[in-house]
């Protein structure tokens, strides 16, 4: 079957057109097709299929003619996937699955229909707005490190790395211990520290991830708007915009009072055909 390999800010995923839904896709083969060495590789799967067509989008077919179906390269589904909707919409526009009208573009996901602007080489969906709902801690190498939970559609949980402890030095190569209580369905972690000044924005953060159903991947657009979140909430600011820098490249969030965009390059690199099932 054909497929596209794209990416935003290192964020990577396989694309899978399915307009008829008629692809019988697993866990296991979402995780066959994301390995790395013996599959494509990828963060995660990007299912293009029509709102319609899928049982998870039907109800959002008066409003979005195609549905992301996103999972995880472990093969587990997330509610949203930000950097997933740019680079989604990207293929969209690349295939000629959408007209660009100067309107906003709706995208049918399991959090609800998000809507994308091209905003030059940037696409920018708008996400819903973060909810801050608790504080949090997790535990990794010895450290806890104190956090708050927010809701991007999917769970995060937001840890800042105090003055003196080298963000890039965490190891992140095991998932953080987290409380399974505040987080039954688990939670993508995120650690930032303050980043030098940028002109232009409110806030200027740095960010390590590690995602549920991913492990740690170079960036991810959901975290980078609960981190974004959390800096204005600790700069005591309702709205403003915050430039969030991640191994991949650089996000920029801009909260408002009753959304939030999420903008940053979103790009396809490869297509081809993948001989299914990778599974042995
Ligand atoms: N990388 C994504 C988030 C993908 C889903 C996440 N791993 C989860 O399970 O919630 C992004 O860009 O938002």
């Amino acid at each position: 079957m054909e497929f596209t390999k794209g990416h935003g800010t290192g964020n990577d995923f396989v694309i899978l057109p399915d307009p008829d839904g008629a692809l019988d896709l697993t866990p296991e083969l979402v995780a066959a097709i994301c390995d790395r060495r013996r599959g494509l590789g990828g963060d995660g799967v990007l299912r293009v299929v029509r709102a319609a067509k899928h049982t998870d989008g039907a109800a959002l077919a008066g409003e979005a003619e195609w549905f992301m179906d996103y999972w995880n390269s472990d093969g587990s589904f997330a509610e949203m996937c930000g950097n997933g909707a740019r680079v989604f919409v990207r293929y969209l526009l690349a295939n000629g699955l959408v007209v660009p009208s100067g309107e906003a573009l709706p995208v049918a996901t399991r959090a609800g229909v998000v809507r994308a602007r091209v905003e030059g080489d940037a696409i920018a969906v708008e996400m819903q707005r973060p909810r801050l709902y608790g504080a949090s801690a997790a535990a990794l190498g010895g450290l806890t490190l104190p956090g708050t939970a927010v809701d991007v559609g999917n769970p995060h949980l937001v840890c800042s790395v105090p003055a003196g402890l080298d963000l890039a030095g965490l190891d992140l190569t095991r998932a953080p211990d987290i409380d399974p209580a505040v987080f039954p369905a688990g939670v993508n972690v995120e650690f930032t520290t303050a980043g030098a000044p940028v002109s232009g924005v409110d806030a200027h953060v740095l960010m390590r991830v590690h995602e549920r159903g991913s492990a740690e991947t170079l960036s991810c657009g959901t975290g980078a708007c609960a981190v974004a979140a959390v800096a204005l909430r600790d700069a005591d600011q309702e709205t403003g915009t915050v430039a969030v820098d991640v191994p991949g490249g650089r996000l920029t969030v801009t909260v408002t009072p009753d959304s939030c965009w999420l903008s940053g390059p979103a790009l396809l690199v490869a297509t081809g055909e993948l001989t299914l099932p990778p599974l042995t």
